[in-house]
C-alpha cells in the first residue's frame, strides 16, 4: 500500500465505490454551488471533489424523500428487513475498500476503519431483524363498550446530521433503525468526511432499497443544510452527531417546529482506577479508551483519576505502553495511531498541554507536534492533573491522557460528576460492592466497570445532562423512529 497521494480509485478493488455526486432519489445529483475538496488528513492532499449543494436542492430532495416514505412504509417489516439484510451483505463483502476510502478522508488506520465498518453494519443487520418486531399492544377498555389498542407507525422522513470521527458508522447508526421504521432517510454527512456516505449510497442502490429511501446531500455549507432540516415541515425527525455547542444550535432551530430531535453530543468521560483493580487491565483498558481513533471519539477518557496507592505505578505502565504506539498514515499497515483531522484539532491538543503545564502540570511522555507532515501529534501523558486545568472541563478529542490523583470513593465519585456531560463513564475495581456503588453513583449515560470499550449495536448508546438526548442502538434505538397511536374504539 503505497502514501495517501496515490490516486485513491486506484487502491479499491471496485472504484465505482467512490462515489463524488449527491445521492437524491436514487439518482446521483451535481451541486448548484459546484463541488468542495476532500483531502487526506495525514499528508493535506486533495482526494476527491464532491458535489456542493445548495439549500434549494436539499429541499427537493426531502419532497422526493417524503413521497418516498409513504410506499416504503406499505412494505412489511420482513420486506424491508430483506433489503436491509442485502445491504449488510453488501458492506461486509466490500469492507476492504469502503474502510480504505474511511482512512483516506478521515485518517484512522485500515485496521480501526475496517472495525468502523463491520460496527456500522452491525447496525444495519440488527436494526434488520428488528423490522420485523415493531409491536402494539391491546389495553382492557375503561368502559364496556370500549376497545383499546396501540399501534406504532414510522414518523416520516427522517434527516440526519453526522460527524467526521465515525464517517459510516454514525451514519448507519440512525439510517438503519430509521429504514427499519419504515421512514425515509436524507443524510447530510461532515464536510471533512463525504465519502463514506457516498459509497453506502452506492450499496443502498445495489441491495434494492427503494429511490428515494435512503439519500446523501452533500454540502460546504452545514449551517444552510441544517436551517432547511430544522425549518422544513416534511422534516418529522432530526437526529445528530456532533459537539453540544452544534446541538444546542440545532435544538433552537427545531423547537419551532417542535421537531422531534435525538441528540448524541459531547462527552468529558472519567476513567478511574481504584487500589484494587487489576493495573495490567486497567493500562490495556485505558489504551483502548484513550487512544482508539486517535482520541477522537465522545467516549474517549478525557480524565484519568487514580487512587494514591498505584498512581505511580500506573503511569509508569502506562507510558511503557503508550510508547509501543505507532503513528503515521493510516493507509500504511501496522499503525495504531494516525493524524487528527485538521490543524485546528491539532491546535486544540496543543492548548491542553501548554495549559496543563503552565498550571503545574509534568509532561512525562510526548508533548511536542509530531516531525512528520500533516496533522499529527505525539501521545502525551500529563501527571499531577488538576481541576482547574482546561481538560478537566473541556472534551480535548485527542492523544493526551491526562493523570489526576485521588484518595477516596466518595472524592473521586463528586470529582467525575462535576461536569455539564454525562455520556461514559469507566472504572477498574474488583470489591463487588465498590463496584455496585459507583456504577451508581456516576451520573453518565453509560458505565464501563473493567472494560474500555463499550461500543456496541445492542446497547442503548446515550447520555445525560448536557450529552444528549436520546438513546442509538438496542431495541430501544427503533422507537427514536416511531410514533405511538393509541386508538379508542366503541363497540
Ligand atoms: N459526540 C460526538 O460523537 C462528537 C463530538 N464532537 C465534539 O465536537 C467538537 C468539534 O468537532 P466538530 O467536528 O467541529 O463537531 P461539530 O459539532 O462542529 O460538527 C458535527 C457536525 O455538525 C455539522 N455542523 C456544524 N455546525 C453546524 C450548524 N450550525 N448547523 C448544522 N450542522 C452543523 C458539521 O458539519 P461540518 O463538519 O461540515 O462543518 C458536522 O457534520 C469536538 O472537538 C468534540 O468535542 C465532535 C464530533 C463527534
Ligand atoms: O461519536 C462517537 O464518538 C461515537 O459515538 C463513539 S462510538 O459509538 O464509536 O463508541
Amino acid at each position: 500500500m503505497t502514501d495517501a497521494t496515490t490516486d485513491l480509485e486506484s487502491l479499491l478493488d471496485d472504484p465505482d465505490l467512490l462515489a463524488t455526486s449527491a445521492y437524491i432519489d436514487g439518482q446521483w445529483v451535481d451541486g448548484d454551488n459546484g463541488r468542495f475538496d476532500v483531502t487526506n488528513p495525514a499528508r493535506g492532499d486533495v482526494i476527491a471533489q464532491v458535489a456542493d449543494l445548495s439549500r434549494a436542492q436539499v429541499a427537493n430532495a426531502i419532497a422526493q424523500a417524503e413521497t418516498a416514505q409513504k410506499e416504503w412504509a406499505r412494505w412489511t417489516g420482513k420486506e424491508r428487513a430483506a433489503v436491509l439484510r442485502k445491504w449488510f451483505d453488501l458492506m461486509m463483502l466490500h469492507q476492504e475498500d469502503l474502510a480504505t476510502i474511511l482512512t483516506a478522508e478521515q485518517g484512522k488506520p485500515l485496521s480501526e476503519a475496517k472495525g468502523e465498518i463491520a460496527y456500522g453494519a452491525a447496525f444495519i443487520e440488527f436494526f434488520g431483524e428488528e423490522a420485523k418486531r415493531i409491536y402494539g399492544e391491546t389495553i382492557p377498555g375503561h368502559q364496556r363498550d370500549k376497545r383499546i389498542t396501540v399501534i406504532k407507525q414510522p414518523v416520516g422522513v427522517a434527516a440526519s446530521i453526522t460527524p467526521w470521527n465515525f464517517p459510516n458508522a454514525m451514519i448507519t447508526r440512525k439510517a438503519a433503525p430509521a429504514l427499519a421504521a419504515g421512514c425515509a432517510f436524507v443524510a447530510r454527512p461532515a464536510g471533512e468526511t463525504p465519502l463514506s456516505a457516498l459509497a453506502m449510497g452506492v450499496l443502498a442502490d445495489r441491495a434494492g432499497i427503494p429511490a428515494g429511501v435512503f439519500n446523501v446531500v452533500t454540502s460546504s455549507s452545514a449551517s444552510a443544510i441544517g436551517k432547511e432540516f430544522c425549518e422544513n415541515p416534511l422534516v418529522r425527525k432530526l437526529t445528530f452527531t456532533g459537539s453540544t455547542t452544534v446541538g444546542r444550535i440545532l435544538l433552537e432551530q427545531a423547537a419551532g417546529q417542535v421537531k422531534k430531535c435525538s441528540m448524541e453530543l459531547g462527552g468529558n468521560a472519567p476513567f478511574i482506577v481504584f487500589d484494587d483493580a487489576d493495573l495490567d487491565k486497567a493500562v490495556e483498558g485505558a489504551i483502548l479508551c484513550k487512544f482508539r481513533n486517535n482520541g477522537q471519539t465522545c467516549v474517549c477518557a478525557n480524565r484519568i483519576y487514580v487512587q494514591d496507592g498505584v498512581y505511580d505505578a500506573f503511569a509508569e505502565k502506562l507510558t511503557a505502553r503508550v510508547k509501543e504506539l505507532k503513528i503515521g498514515d493510516g493507509l500504511k499497515s501496522g499503525m495504531d495511531l494516525g493524524p487528527l483531522i485538521n490543524t485546528d484539532a491539532v491546535e486544540k491538543v496543543r492548548e491542553h498541554i501548554a495549559d496543563a503545564k503552565s498550571k503545574g502540570g509534568a509532561v512525562i511522555l510526548g508533548g511536542e507536534v509530531h516531525d512528520m507532515p500533516g496533522n499529527f501529534i505525539t501521545p502525551t501523558i500529563i501527571t499531577g492533573a488538576t481541576k482547574d486545568m482546561a481538560f478537566a472541563t473541556e472534551e480535548t478529542f485527542g492523544p493526551l491522557a491526562p493523570l489526576f490523583r485521588f484518595t477516596d470513593e466518595d472524592e473521586v465519585i463528586a470529582l467525575a460528576n462535576d461536569t455539564i456531560f454525562g455520556l461514559a463513564s469507566y472504572f477498574y475495581a474488583k470489591d463487588l460492592s465498590r463496584v455496585y456503588k459507583v456504577a451508581e453513583a456516576l451520573e453518565y449515560g453509560i458505565v464501563g466497570v473493567n472494560t474500555g470499550i463499550i461500543s456496541t449495536e445492542v446497547a442503548p448508546f446515550g447520555g445525560i445532562k448536557q450529552s444528549g438526548l436520546g438513546r442509538e442502538g438496542s431495541h430501544h434505538g427503533i422507537e427514536e423512529f416511531l410514533e405511538m397511536k393509541y386508538i379508542c374504539m366503541a363497540v
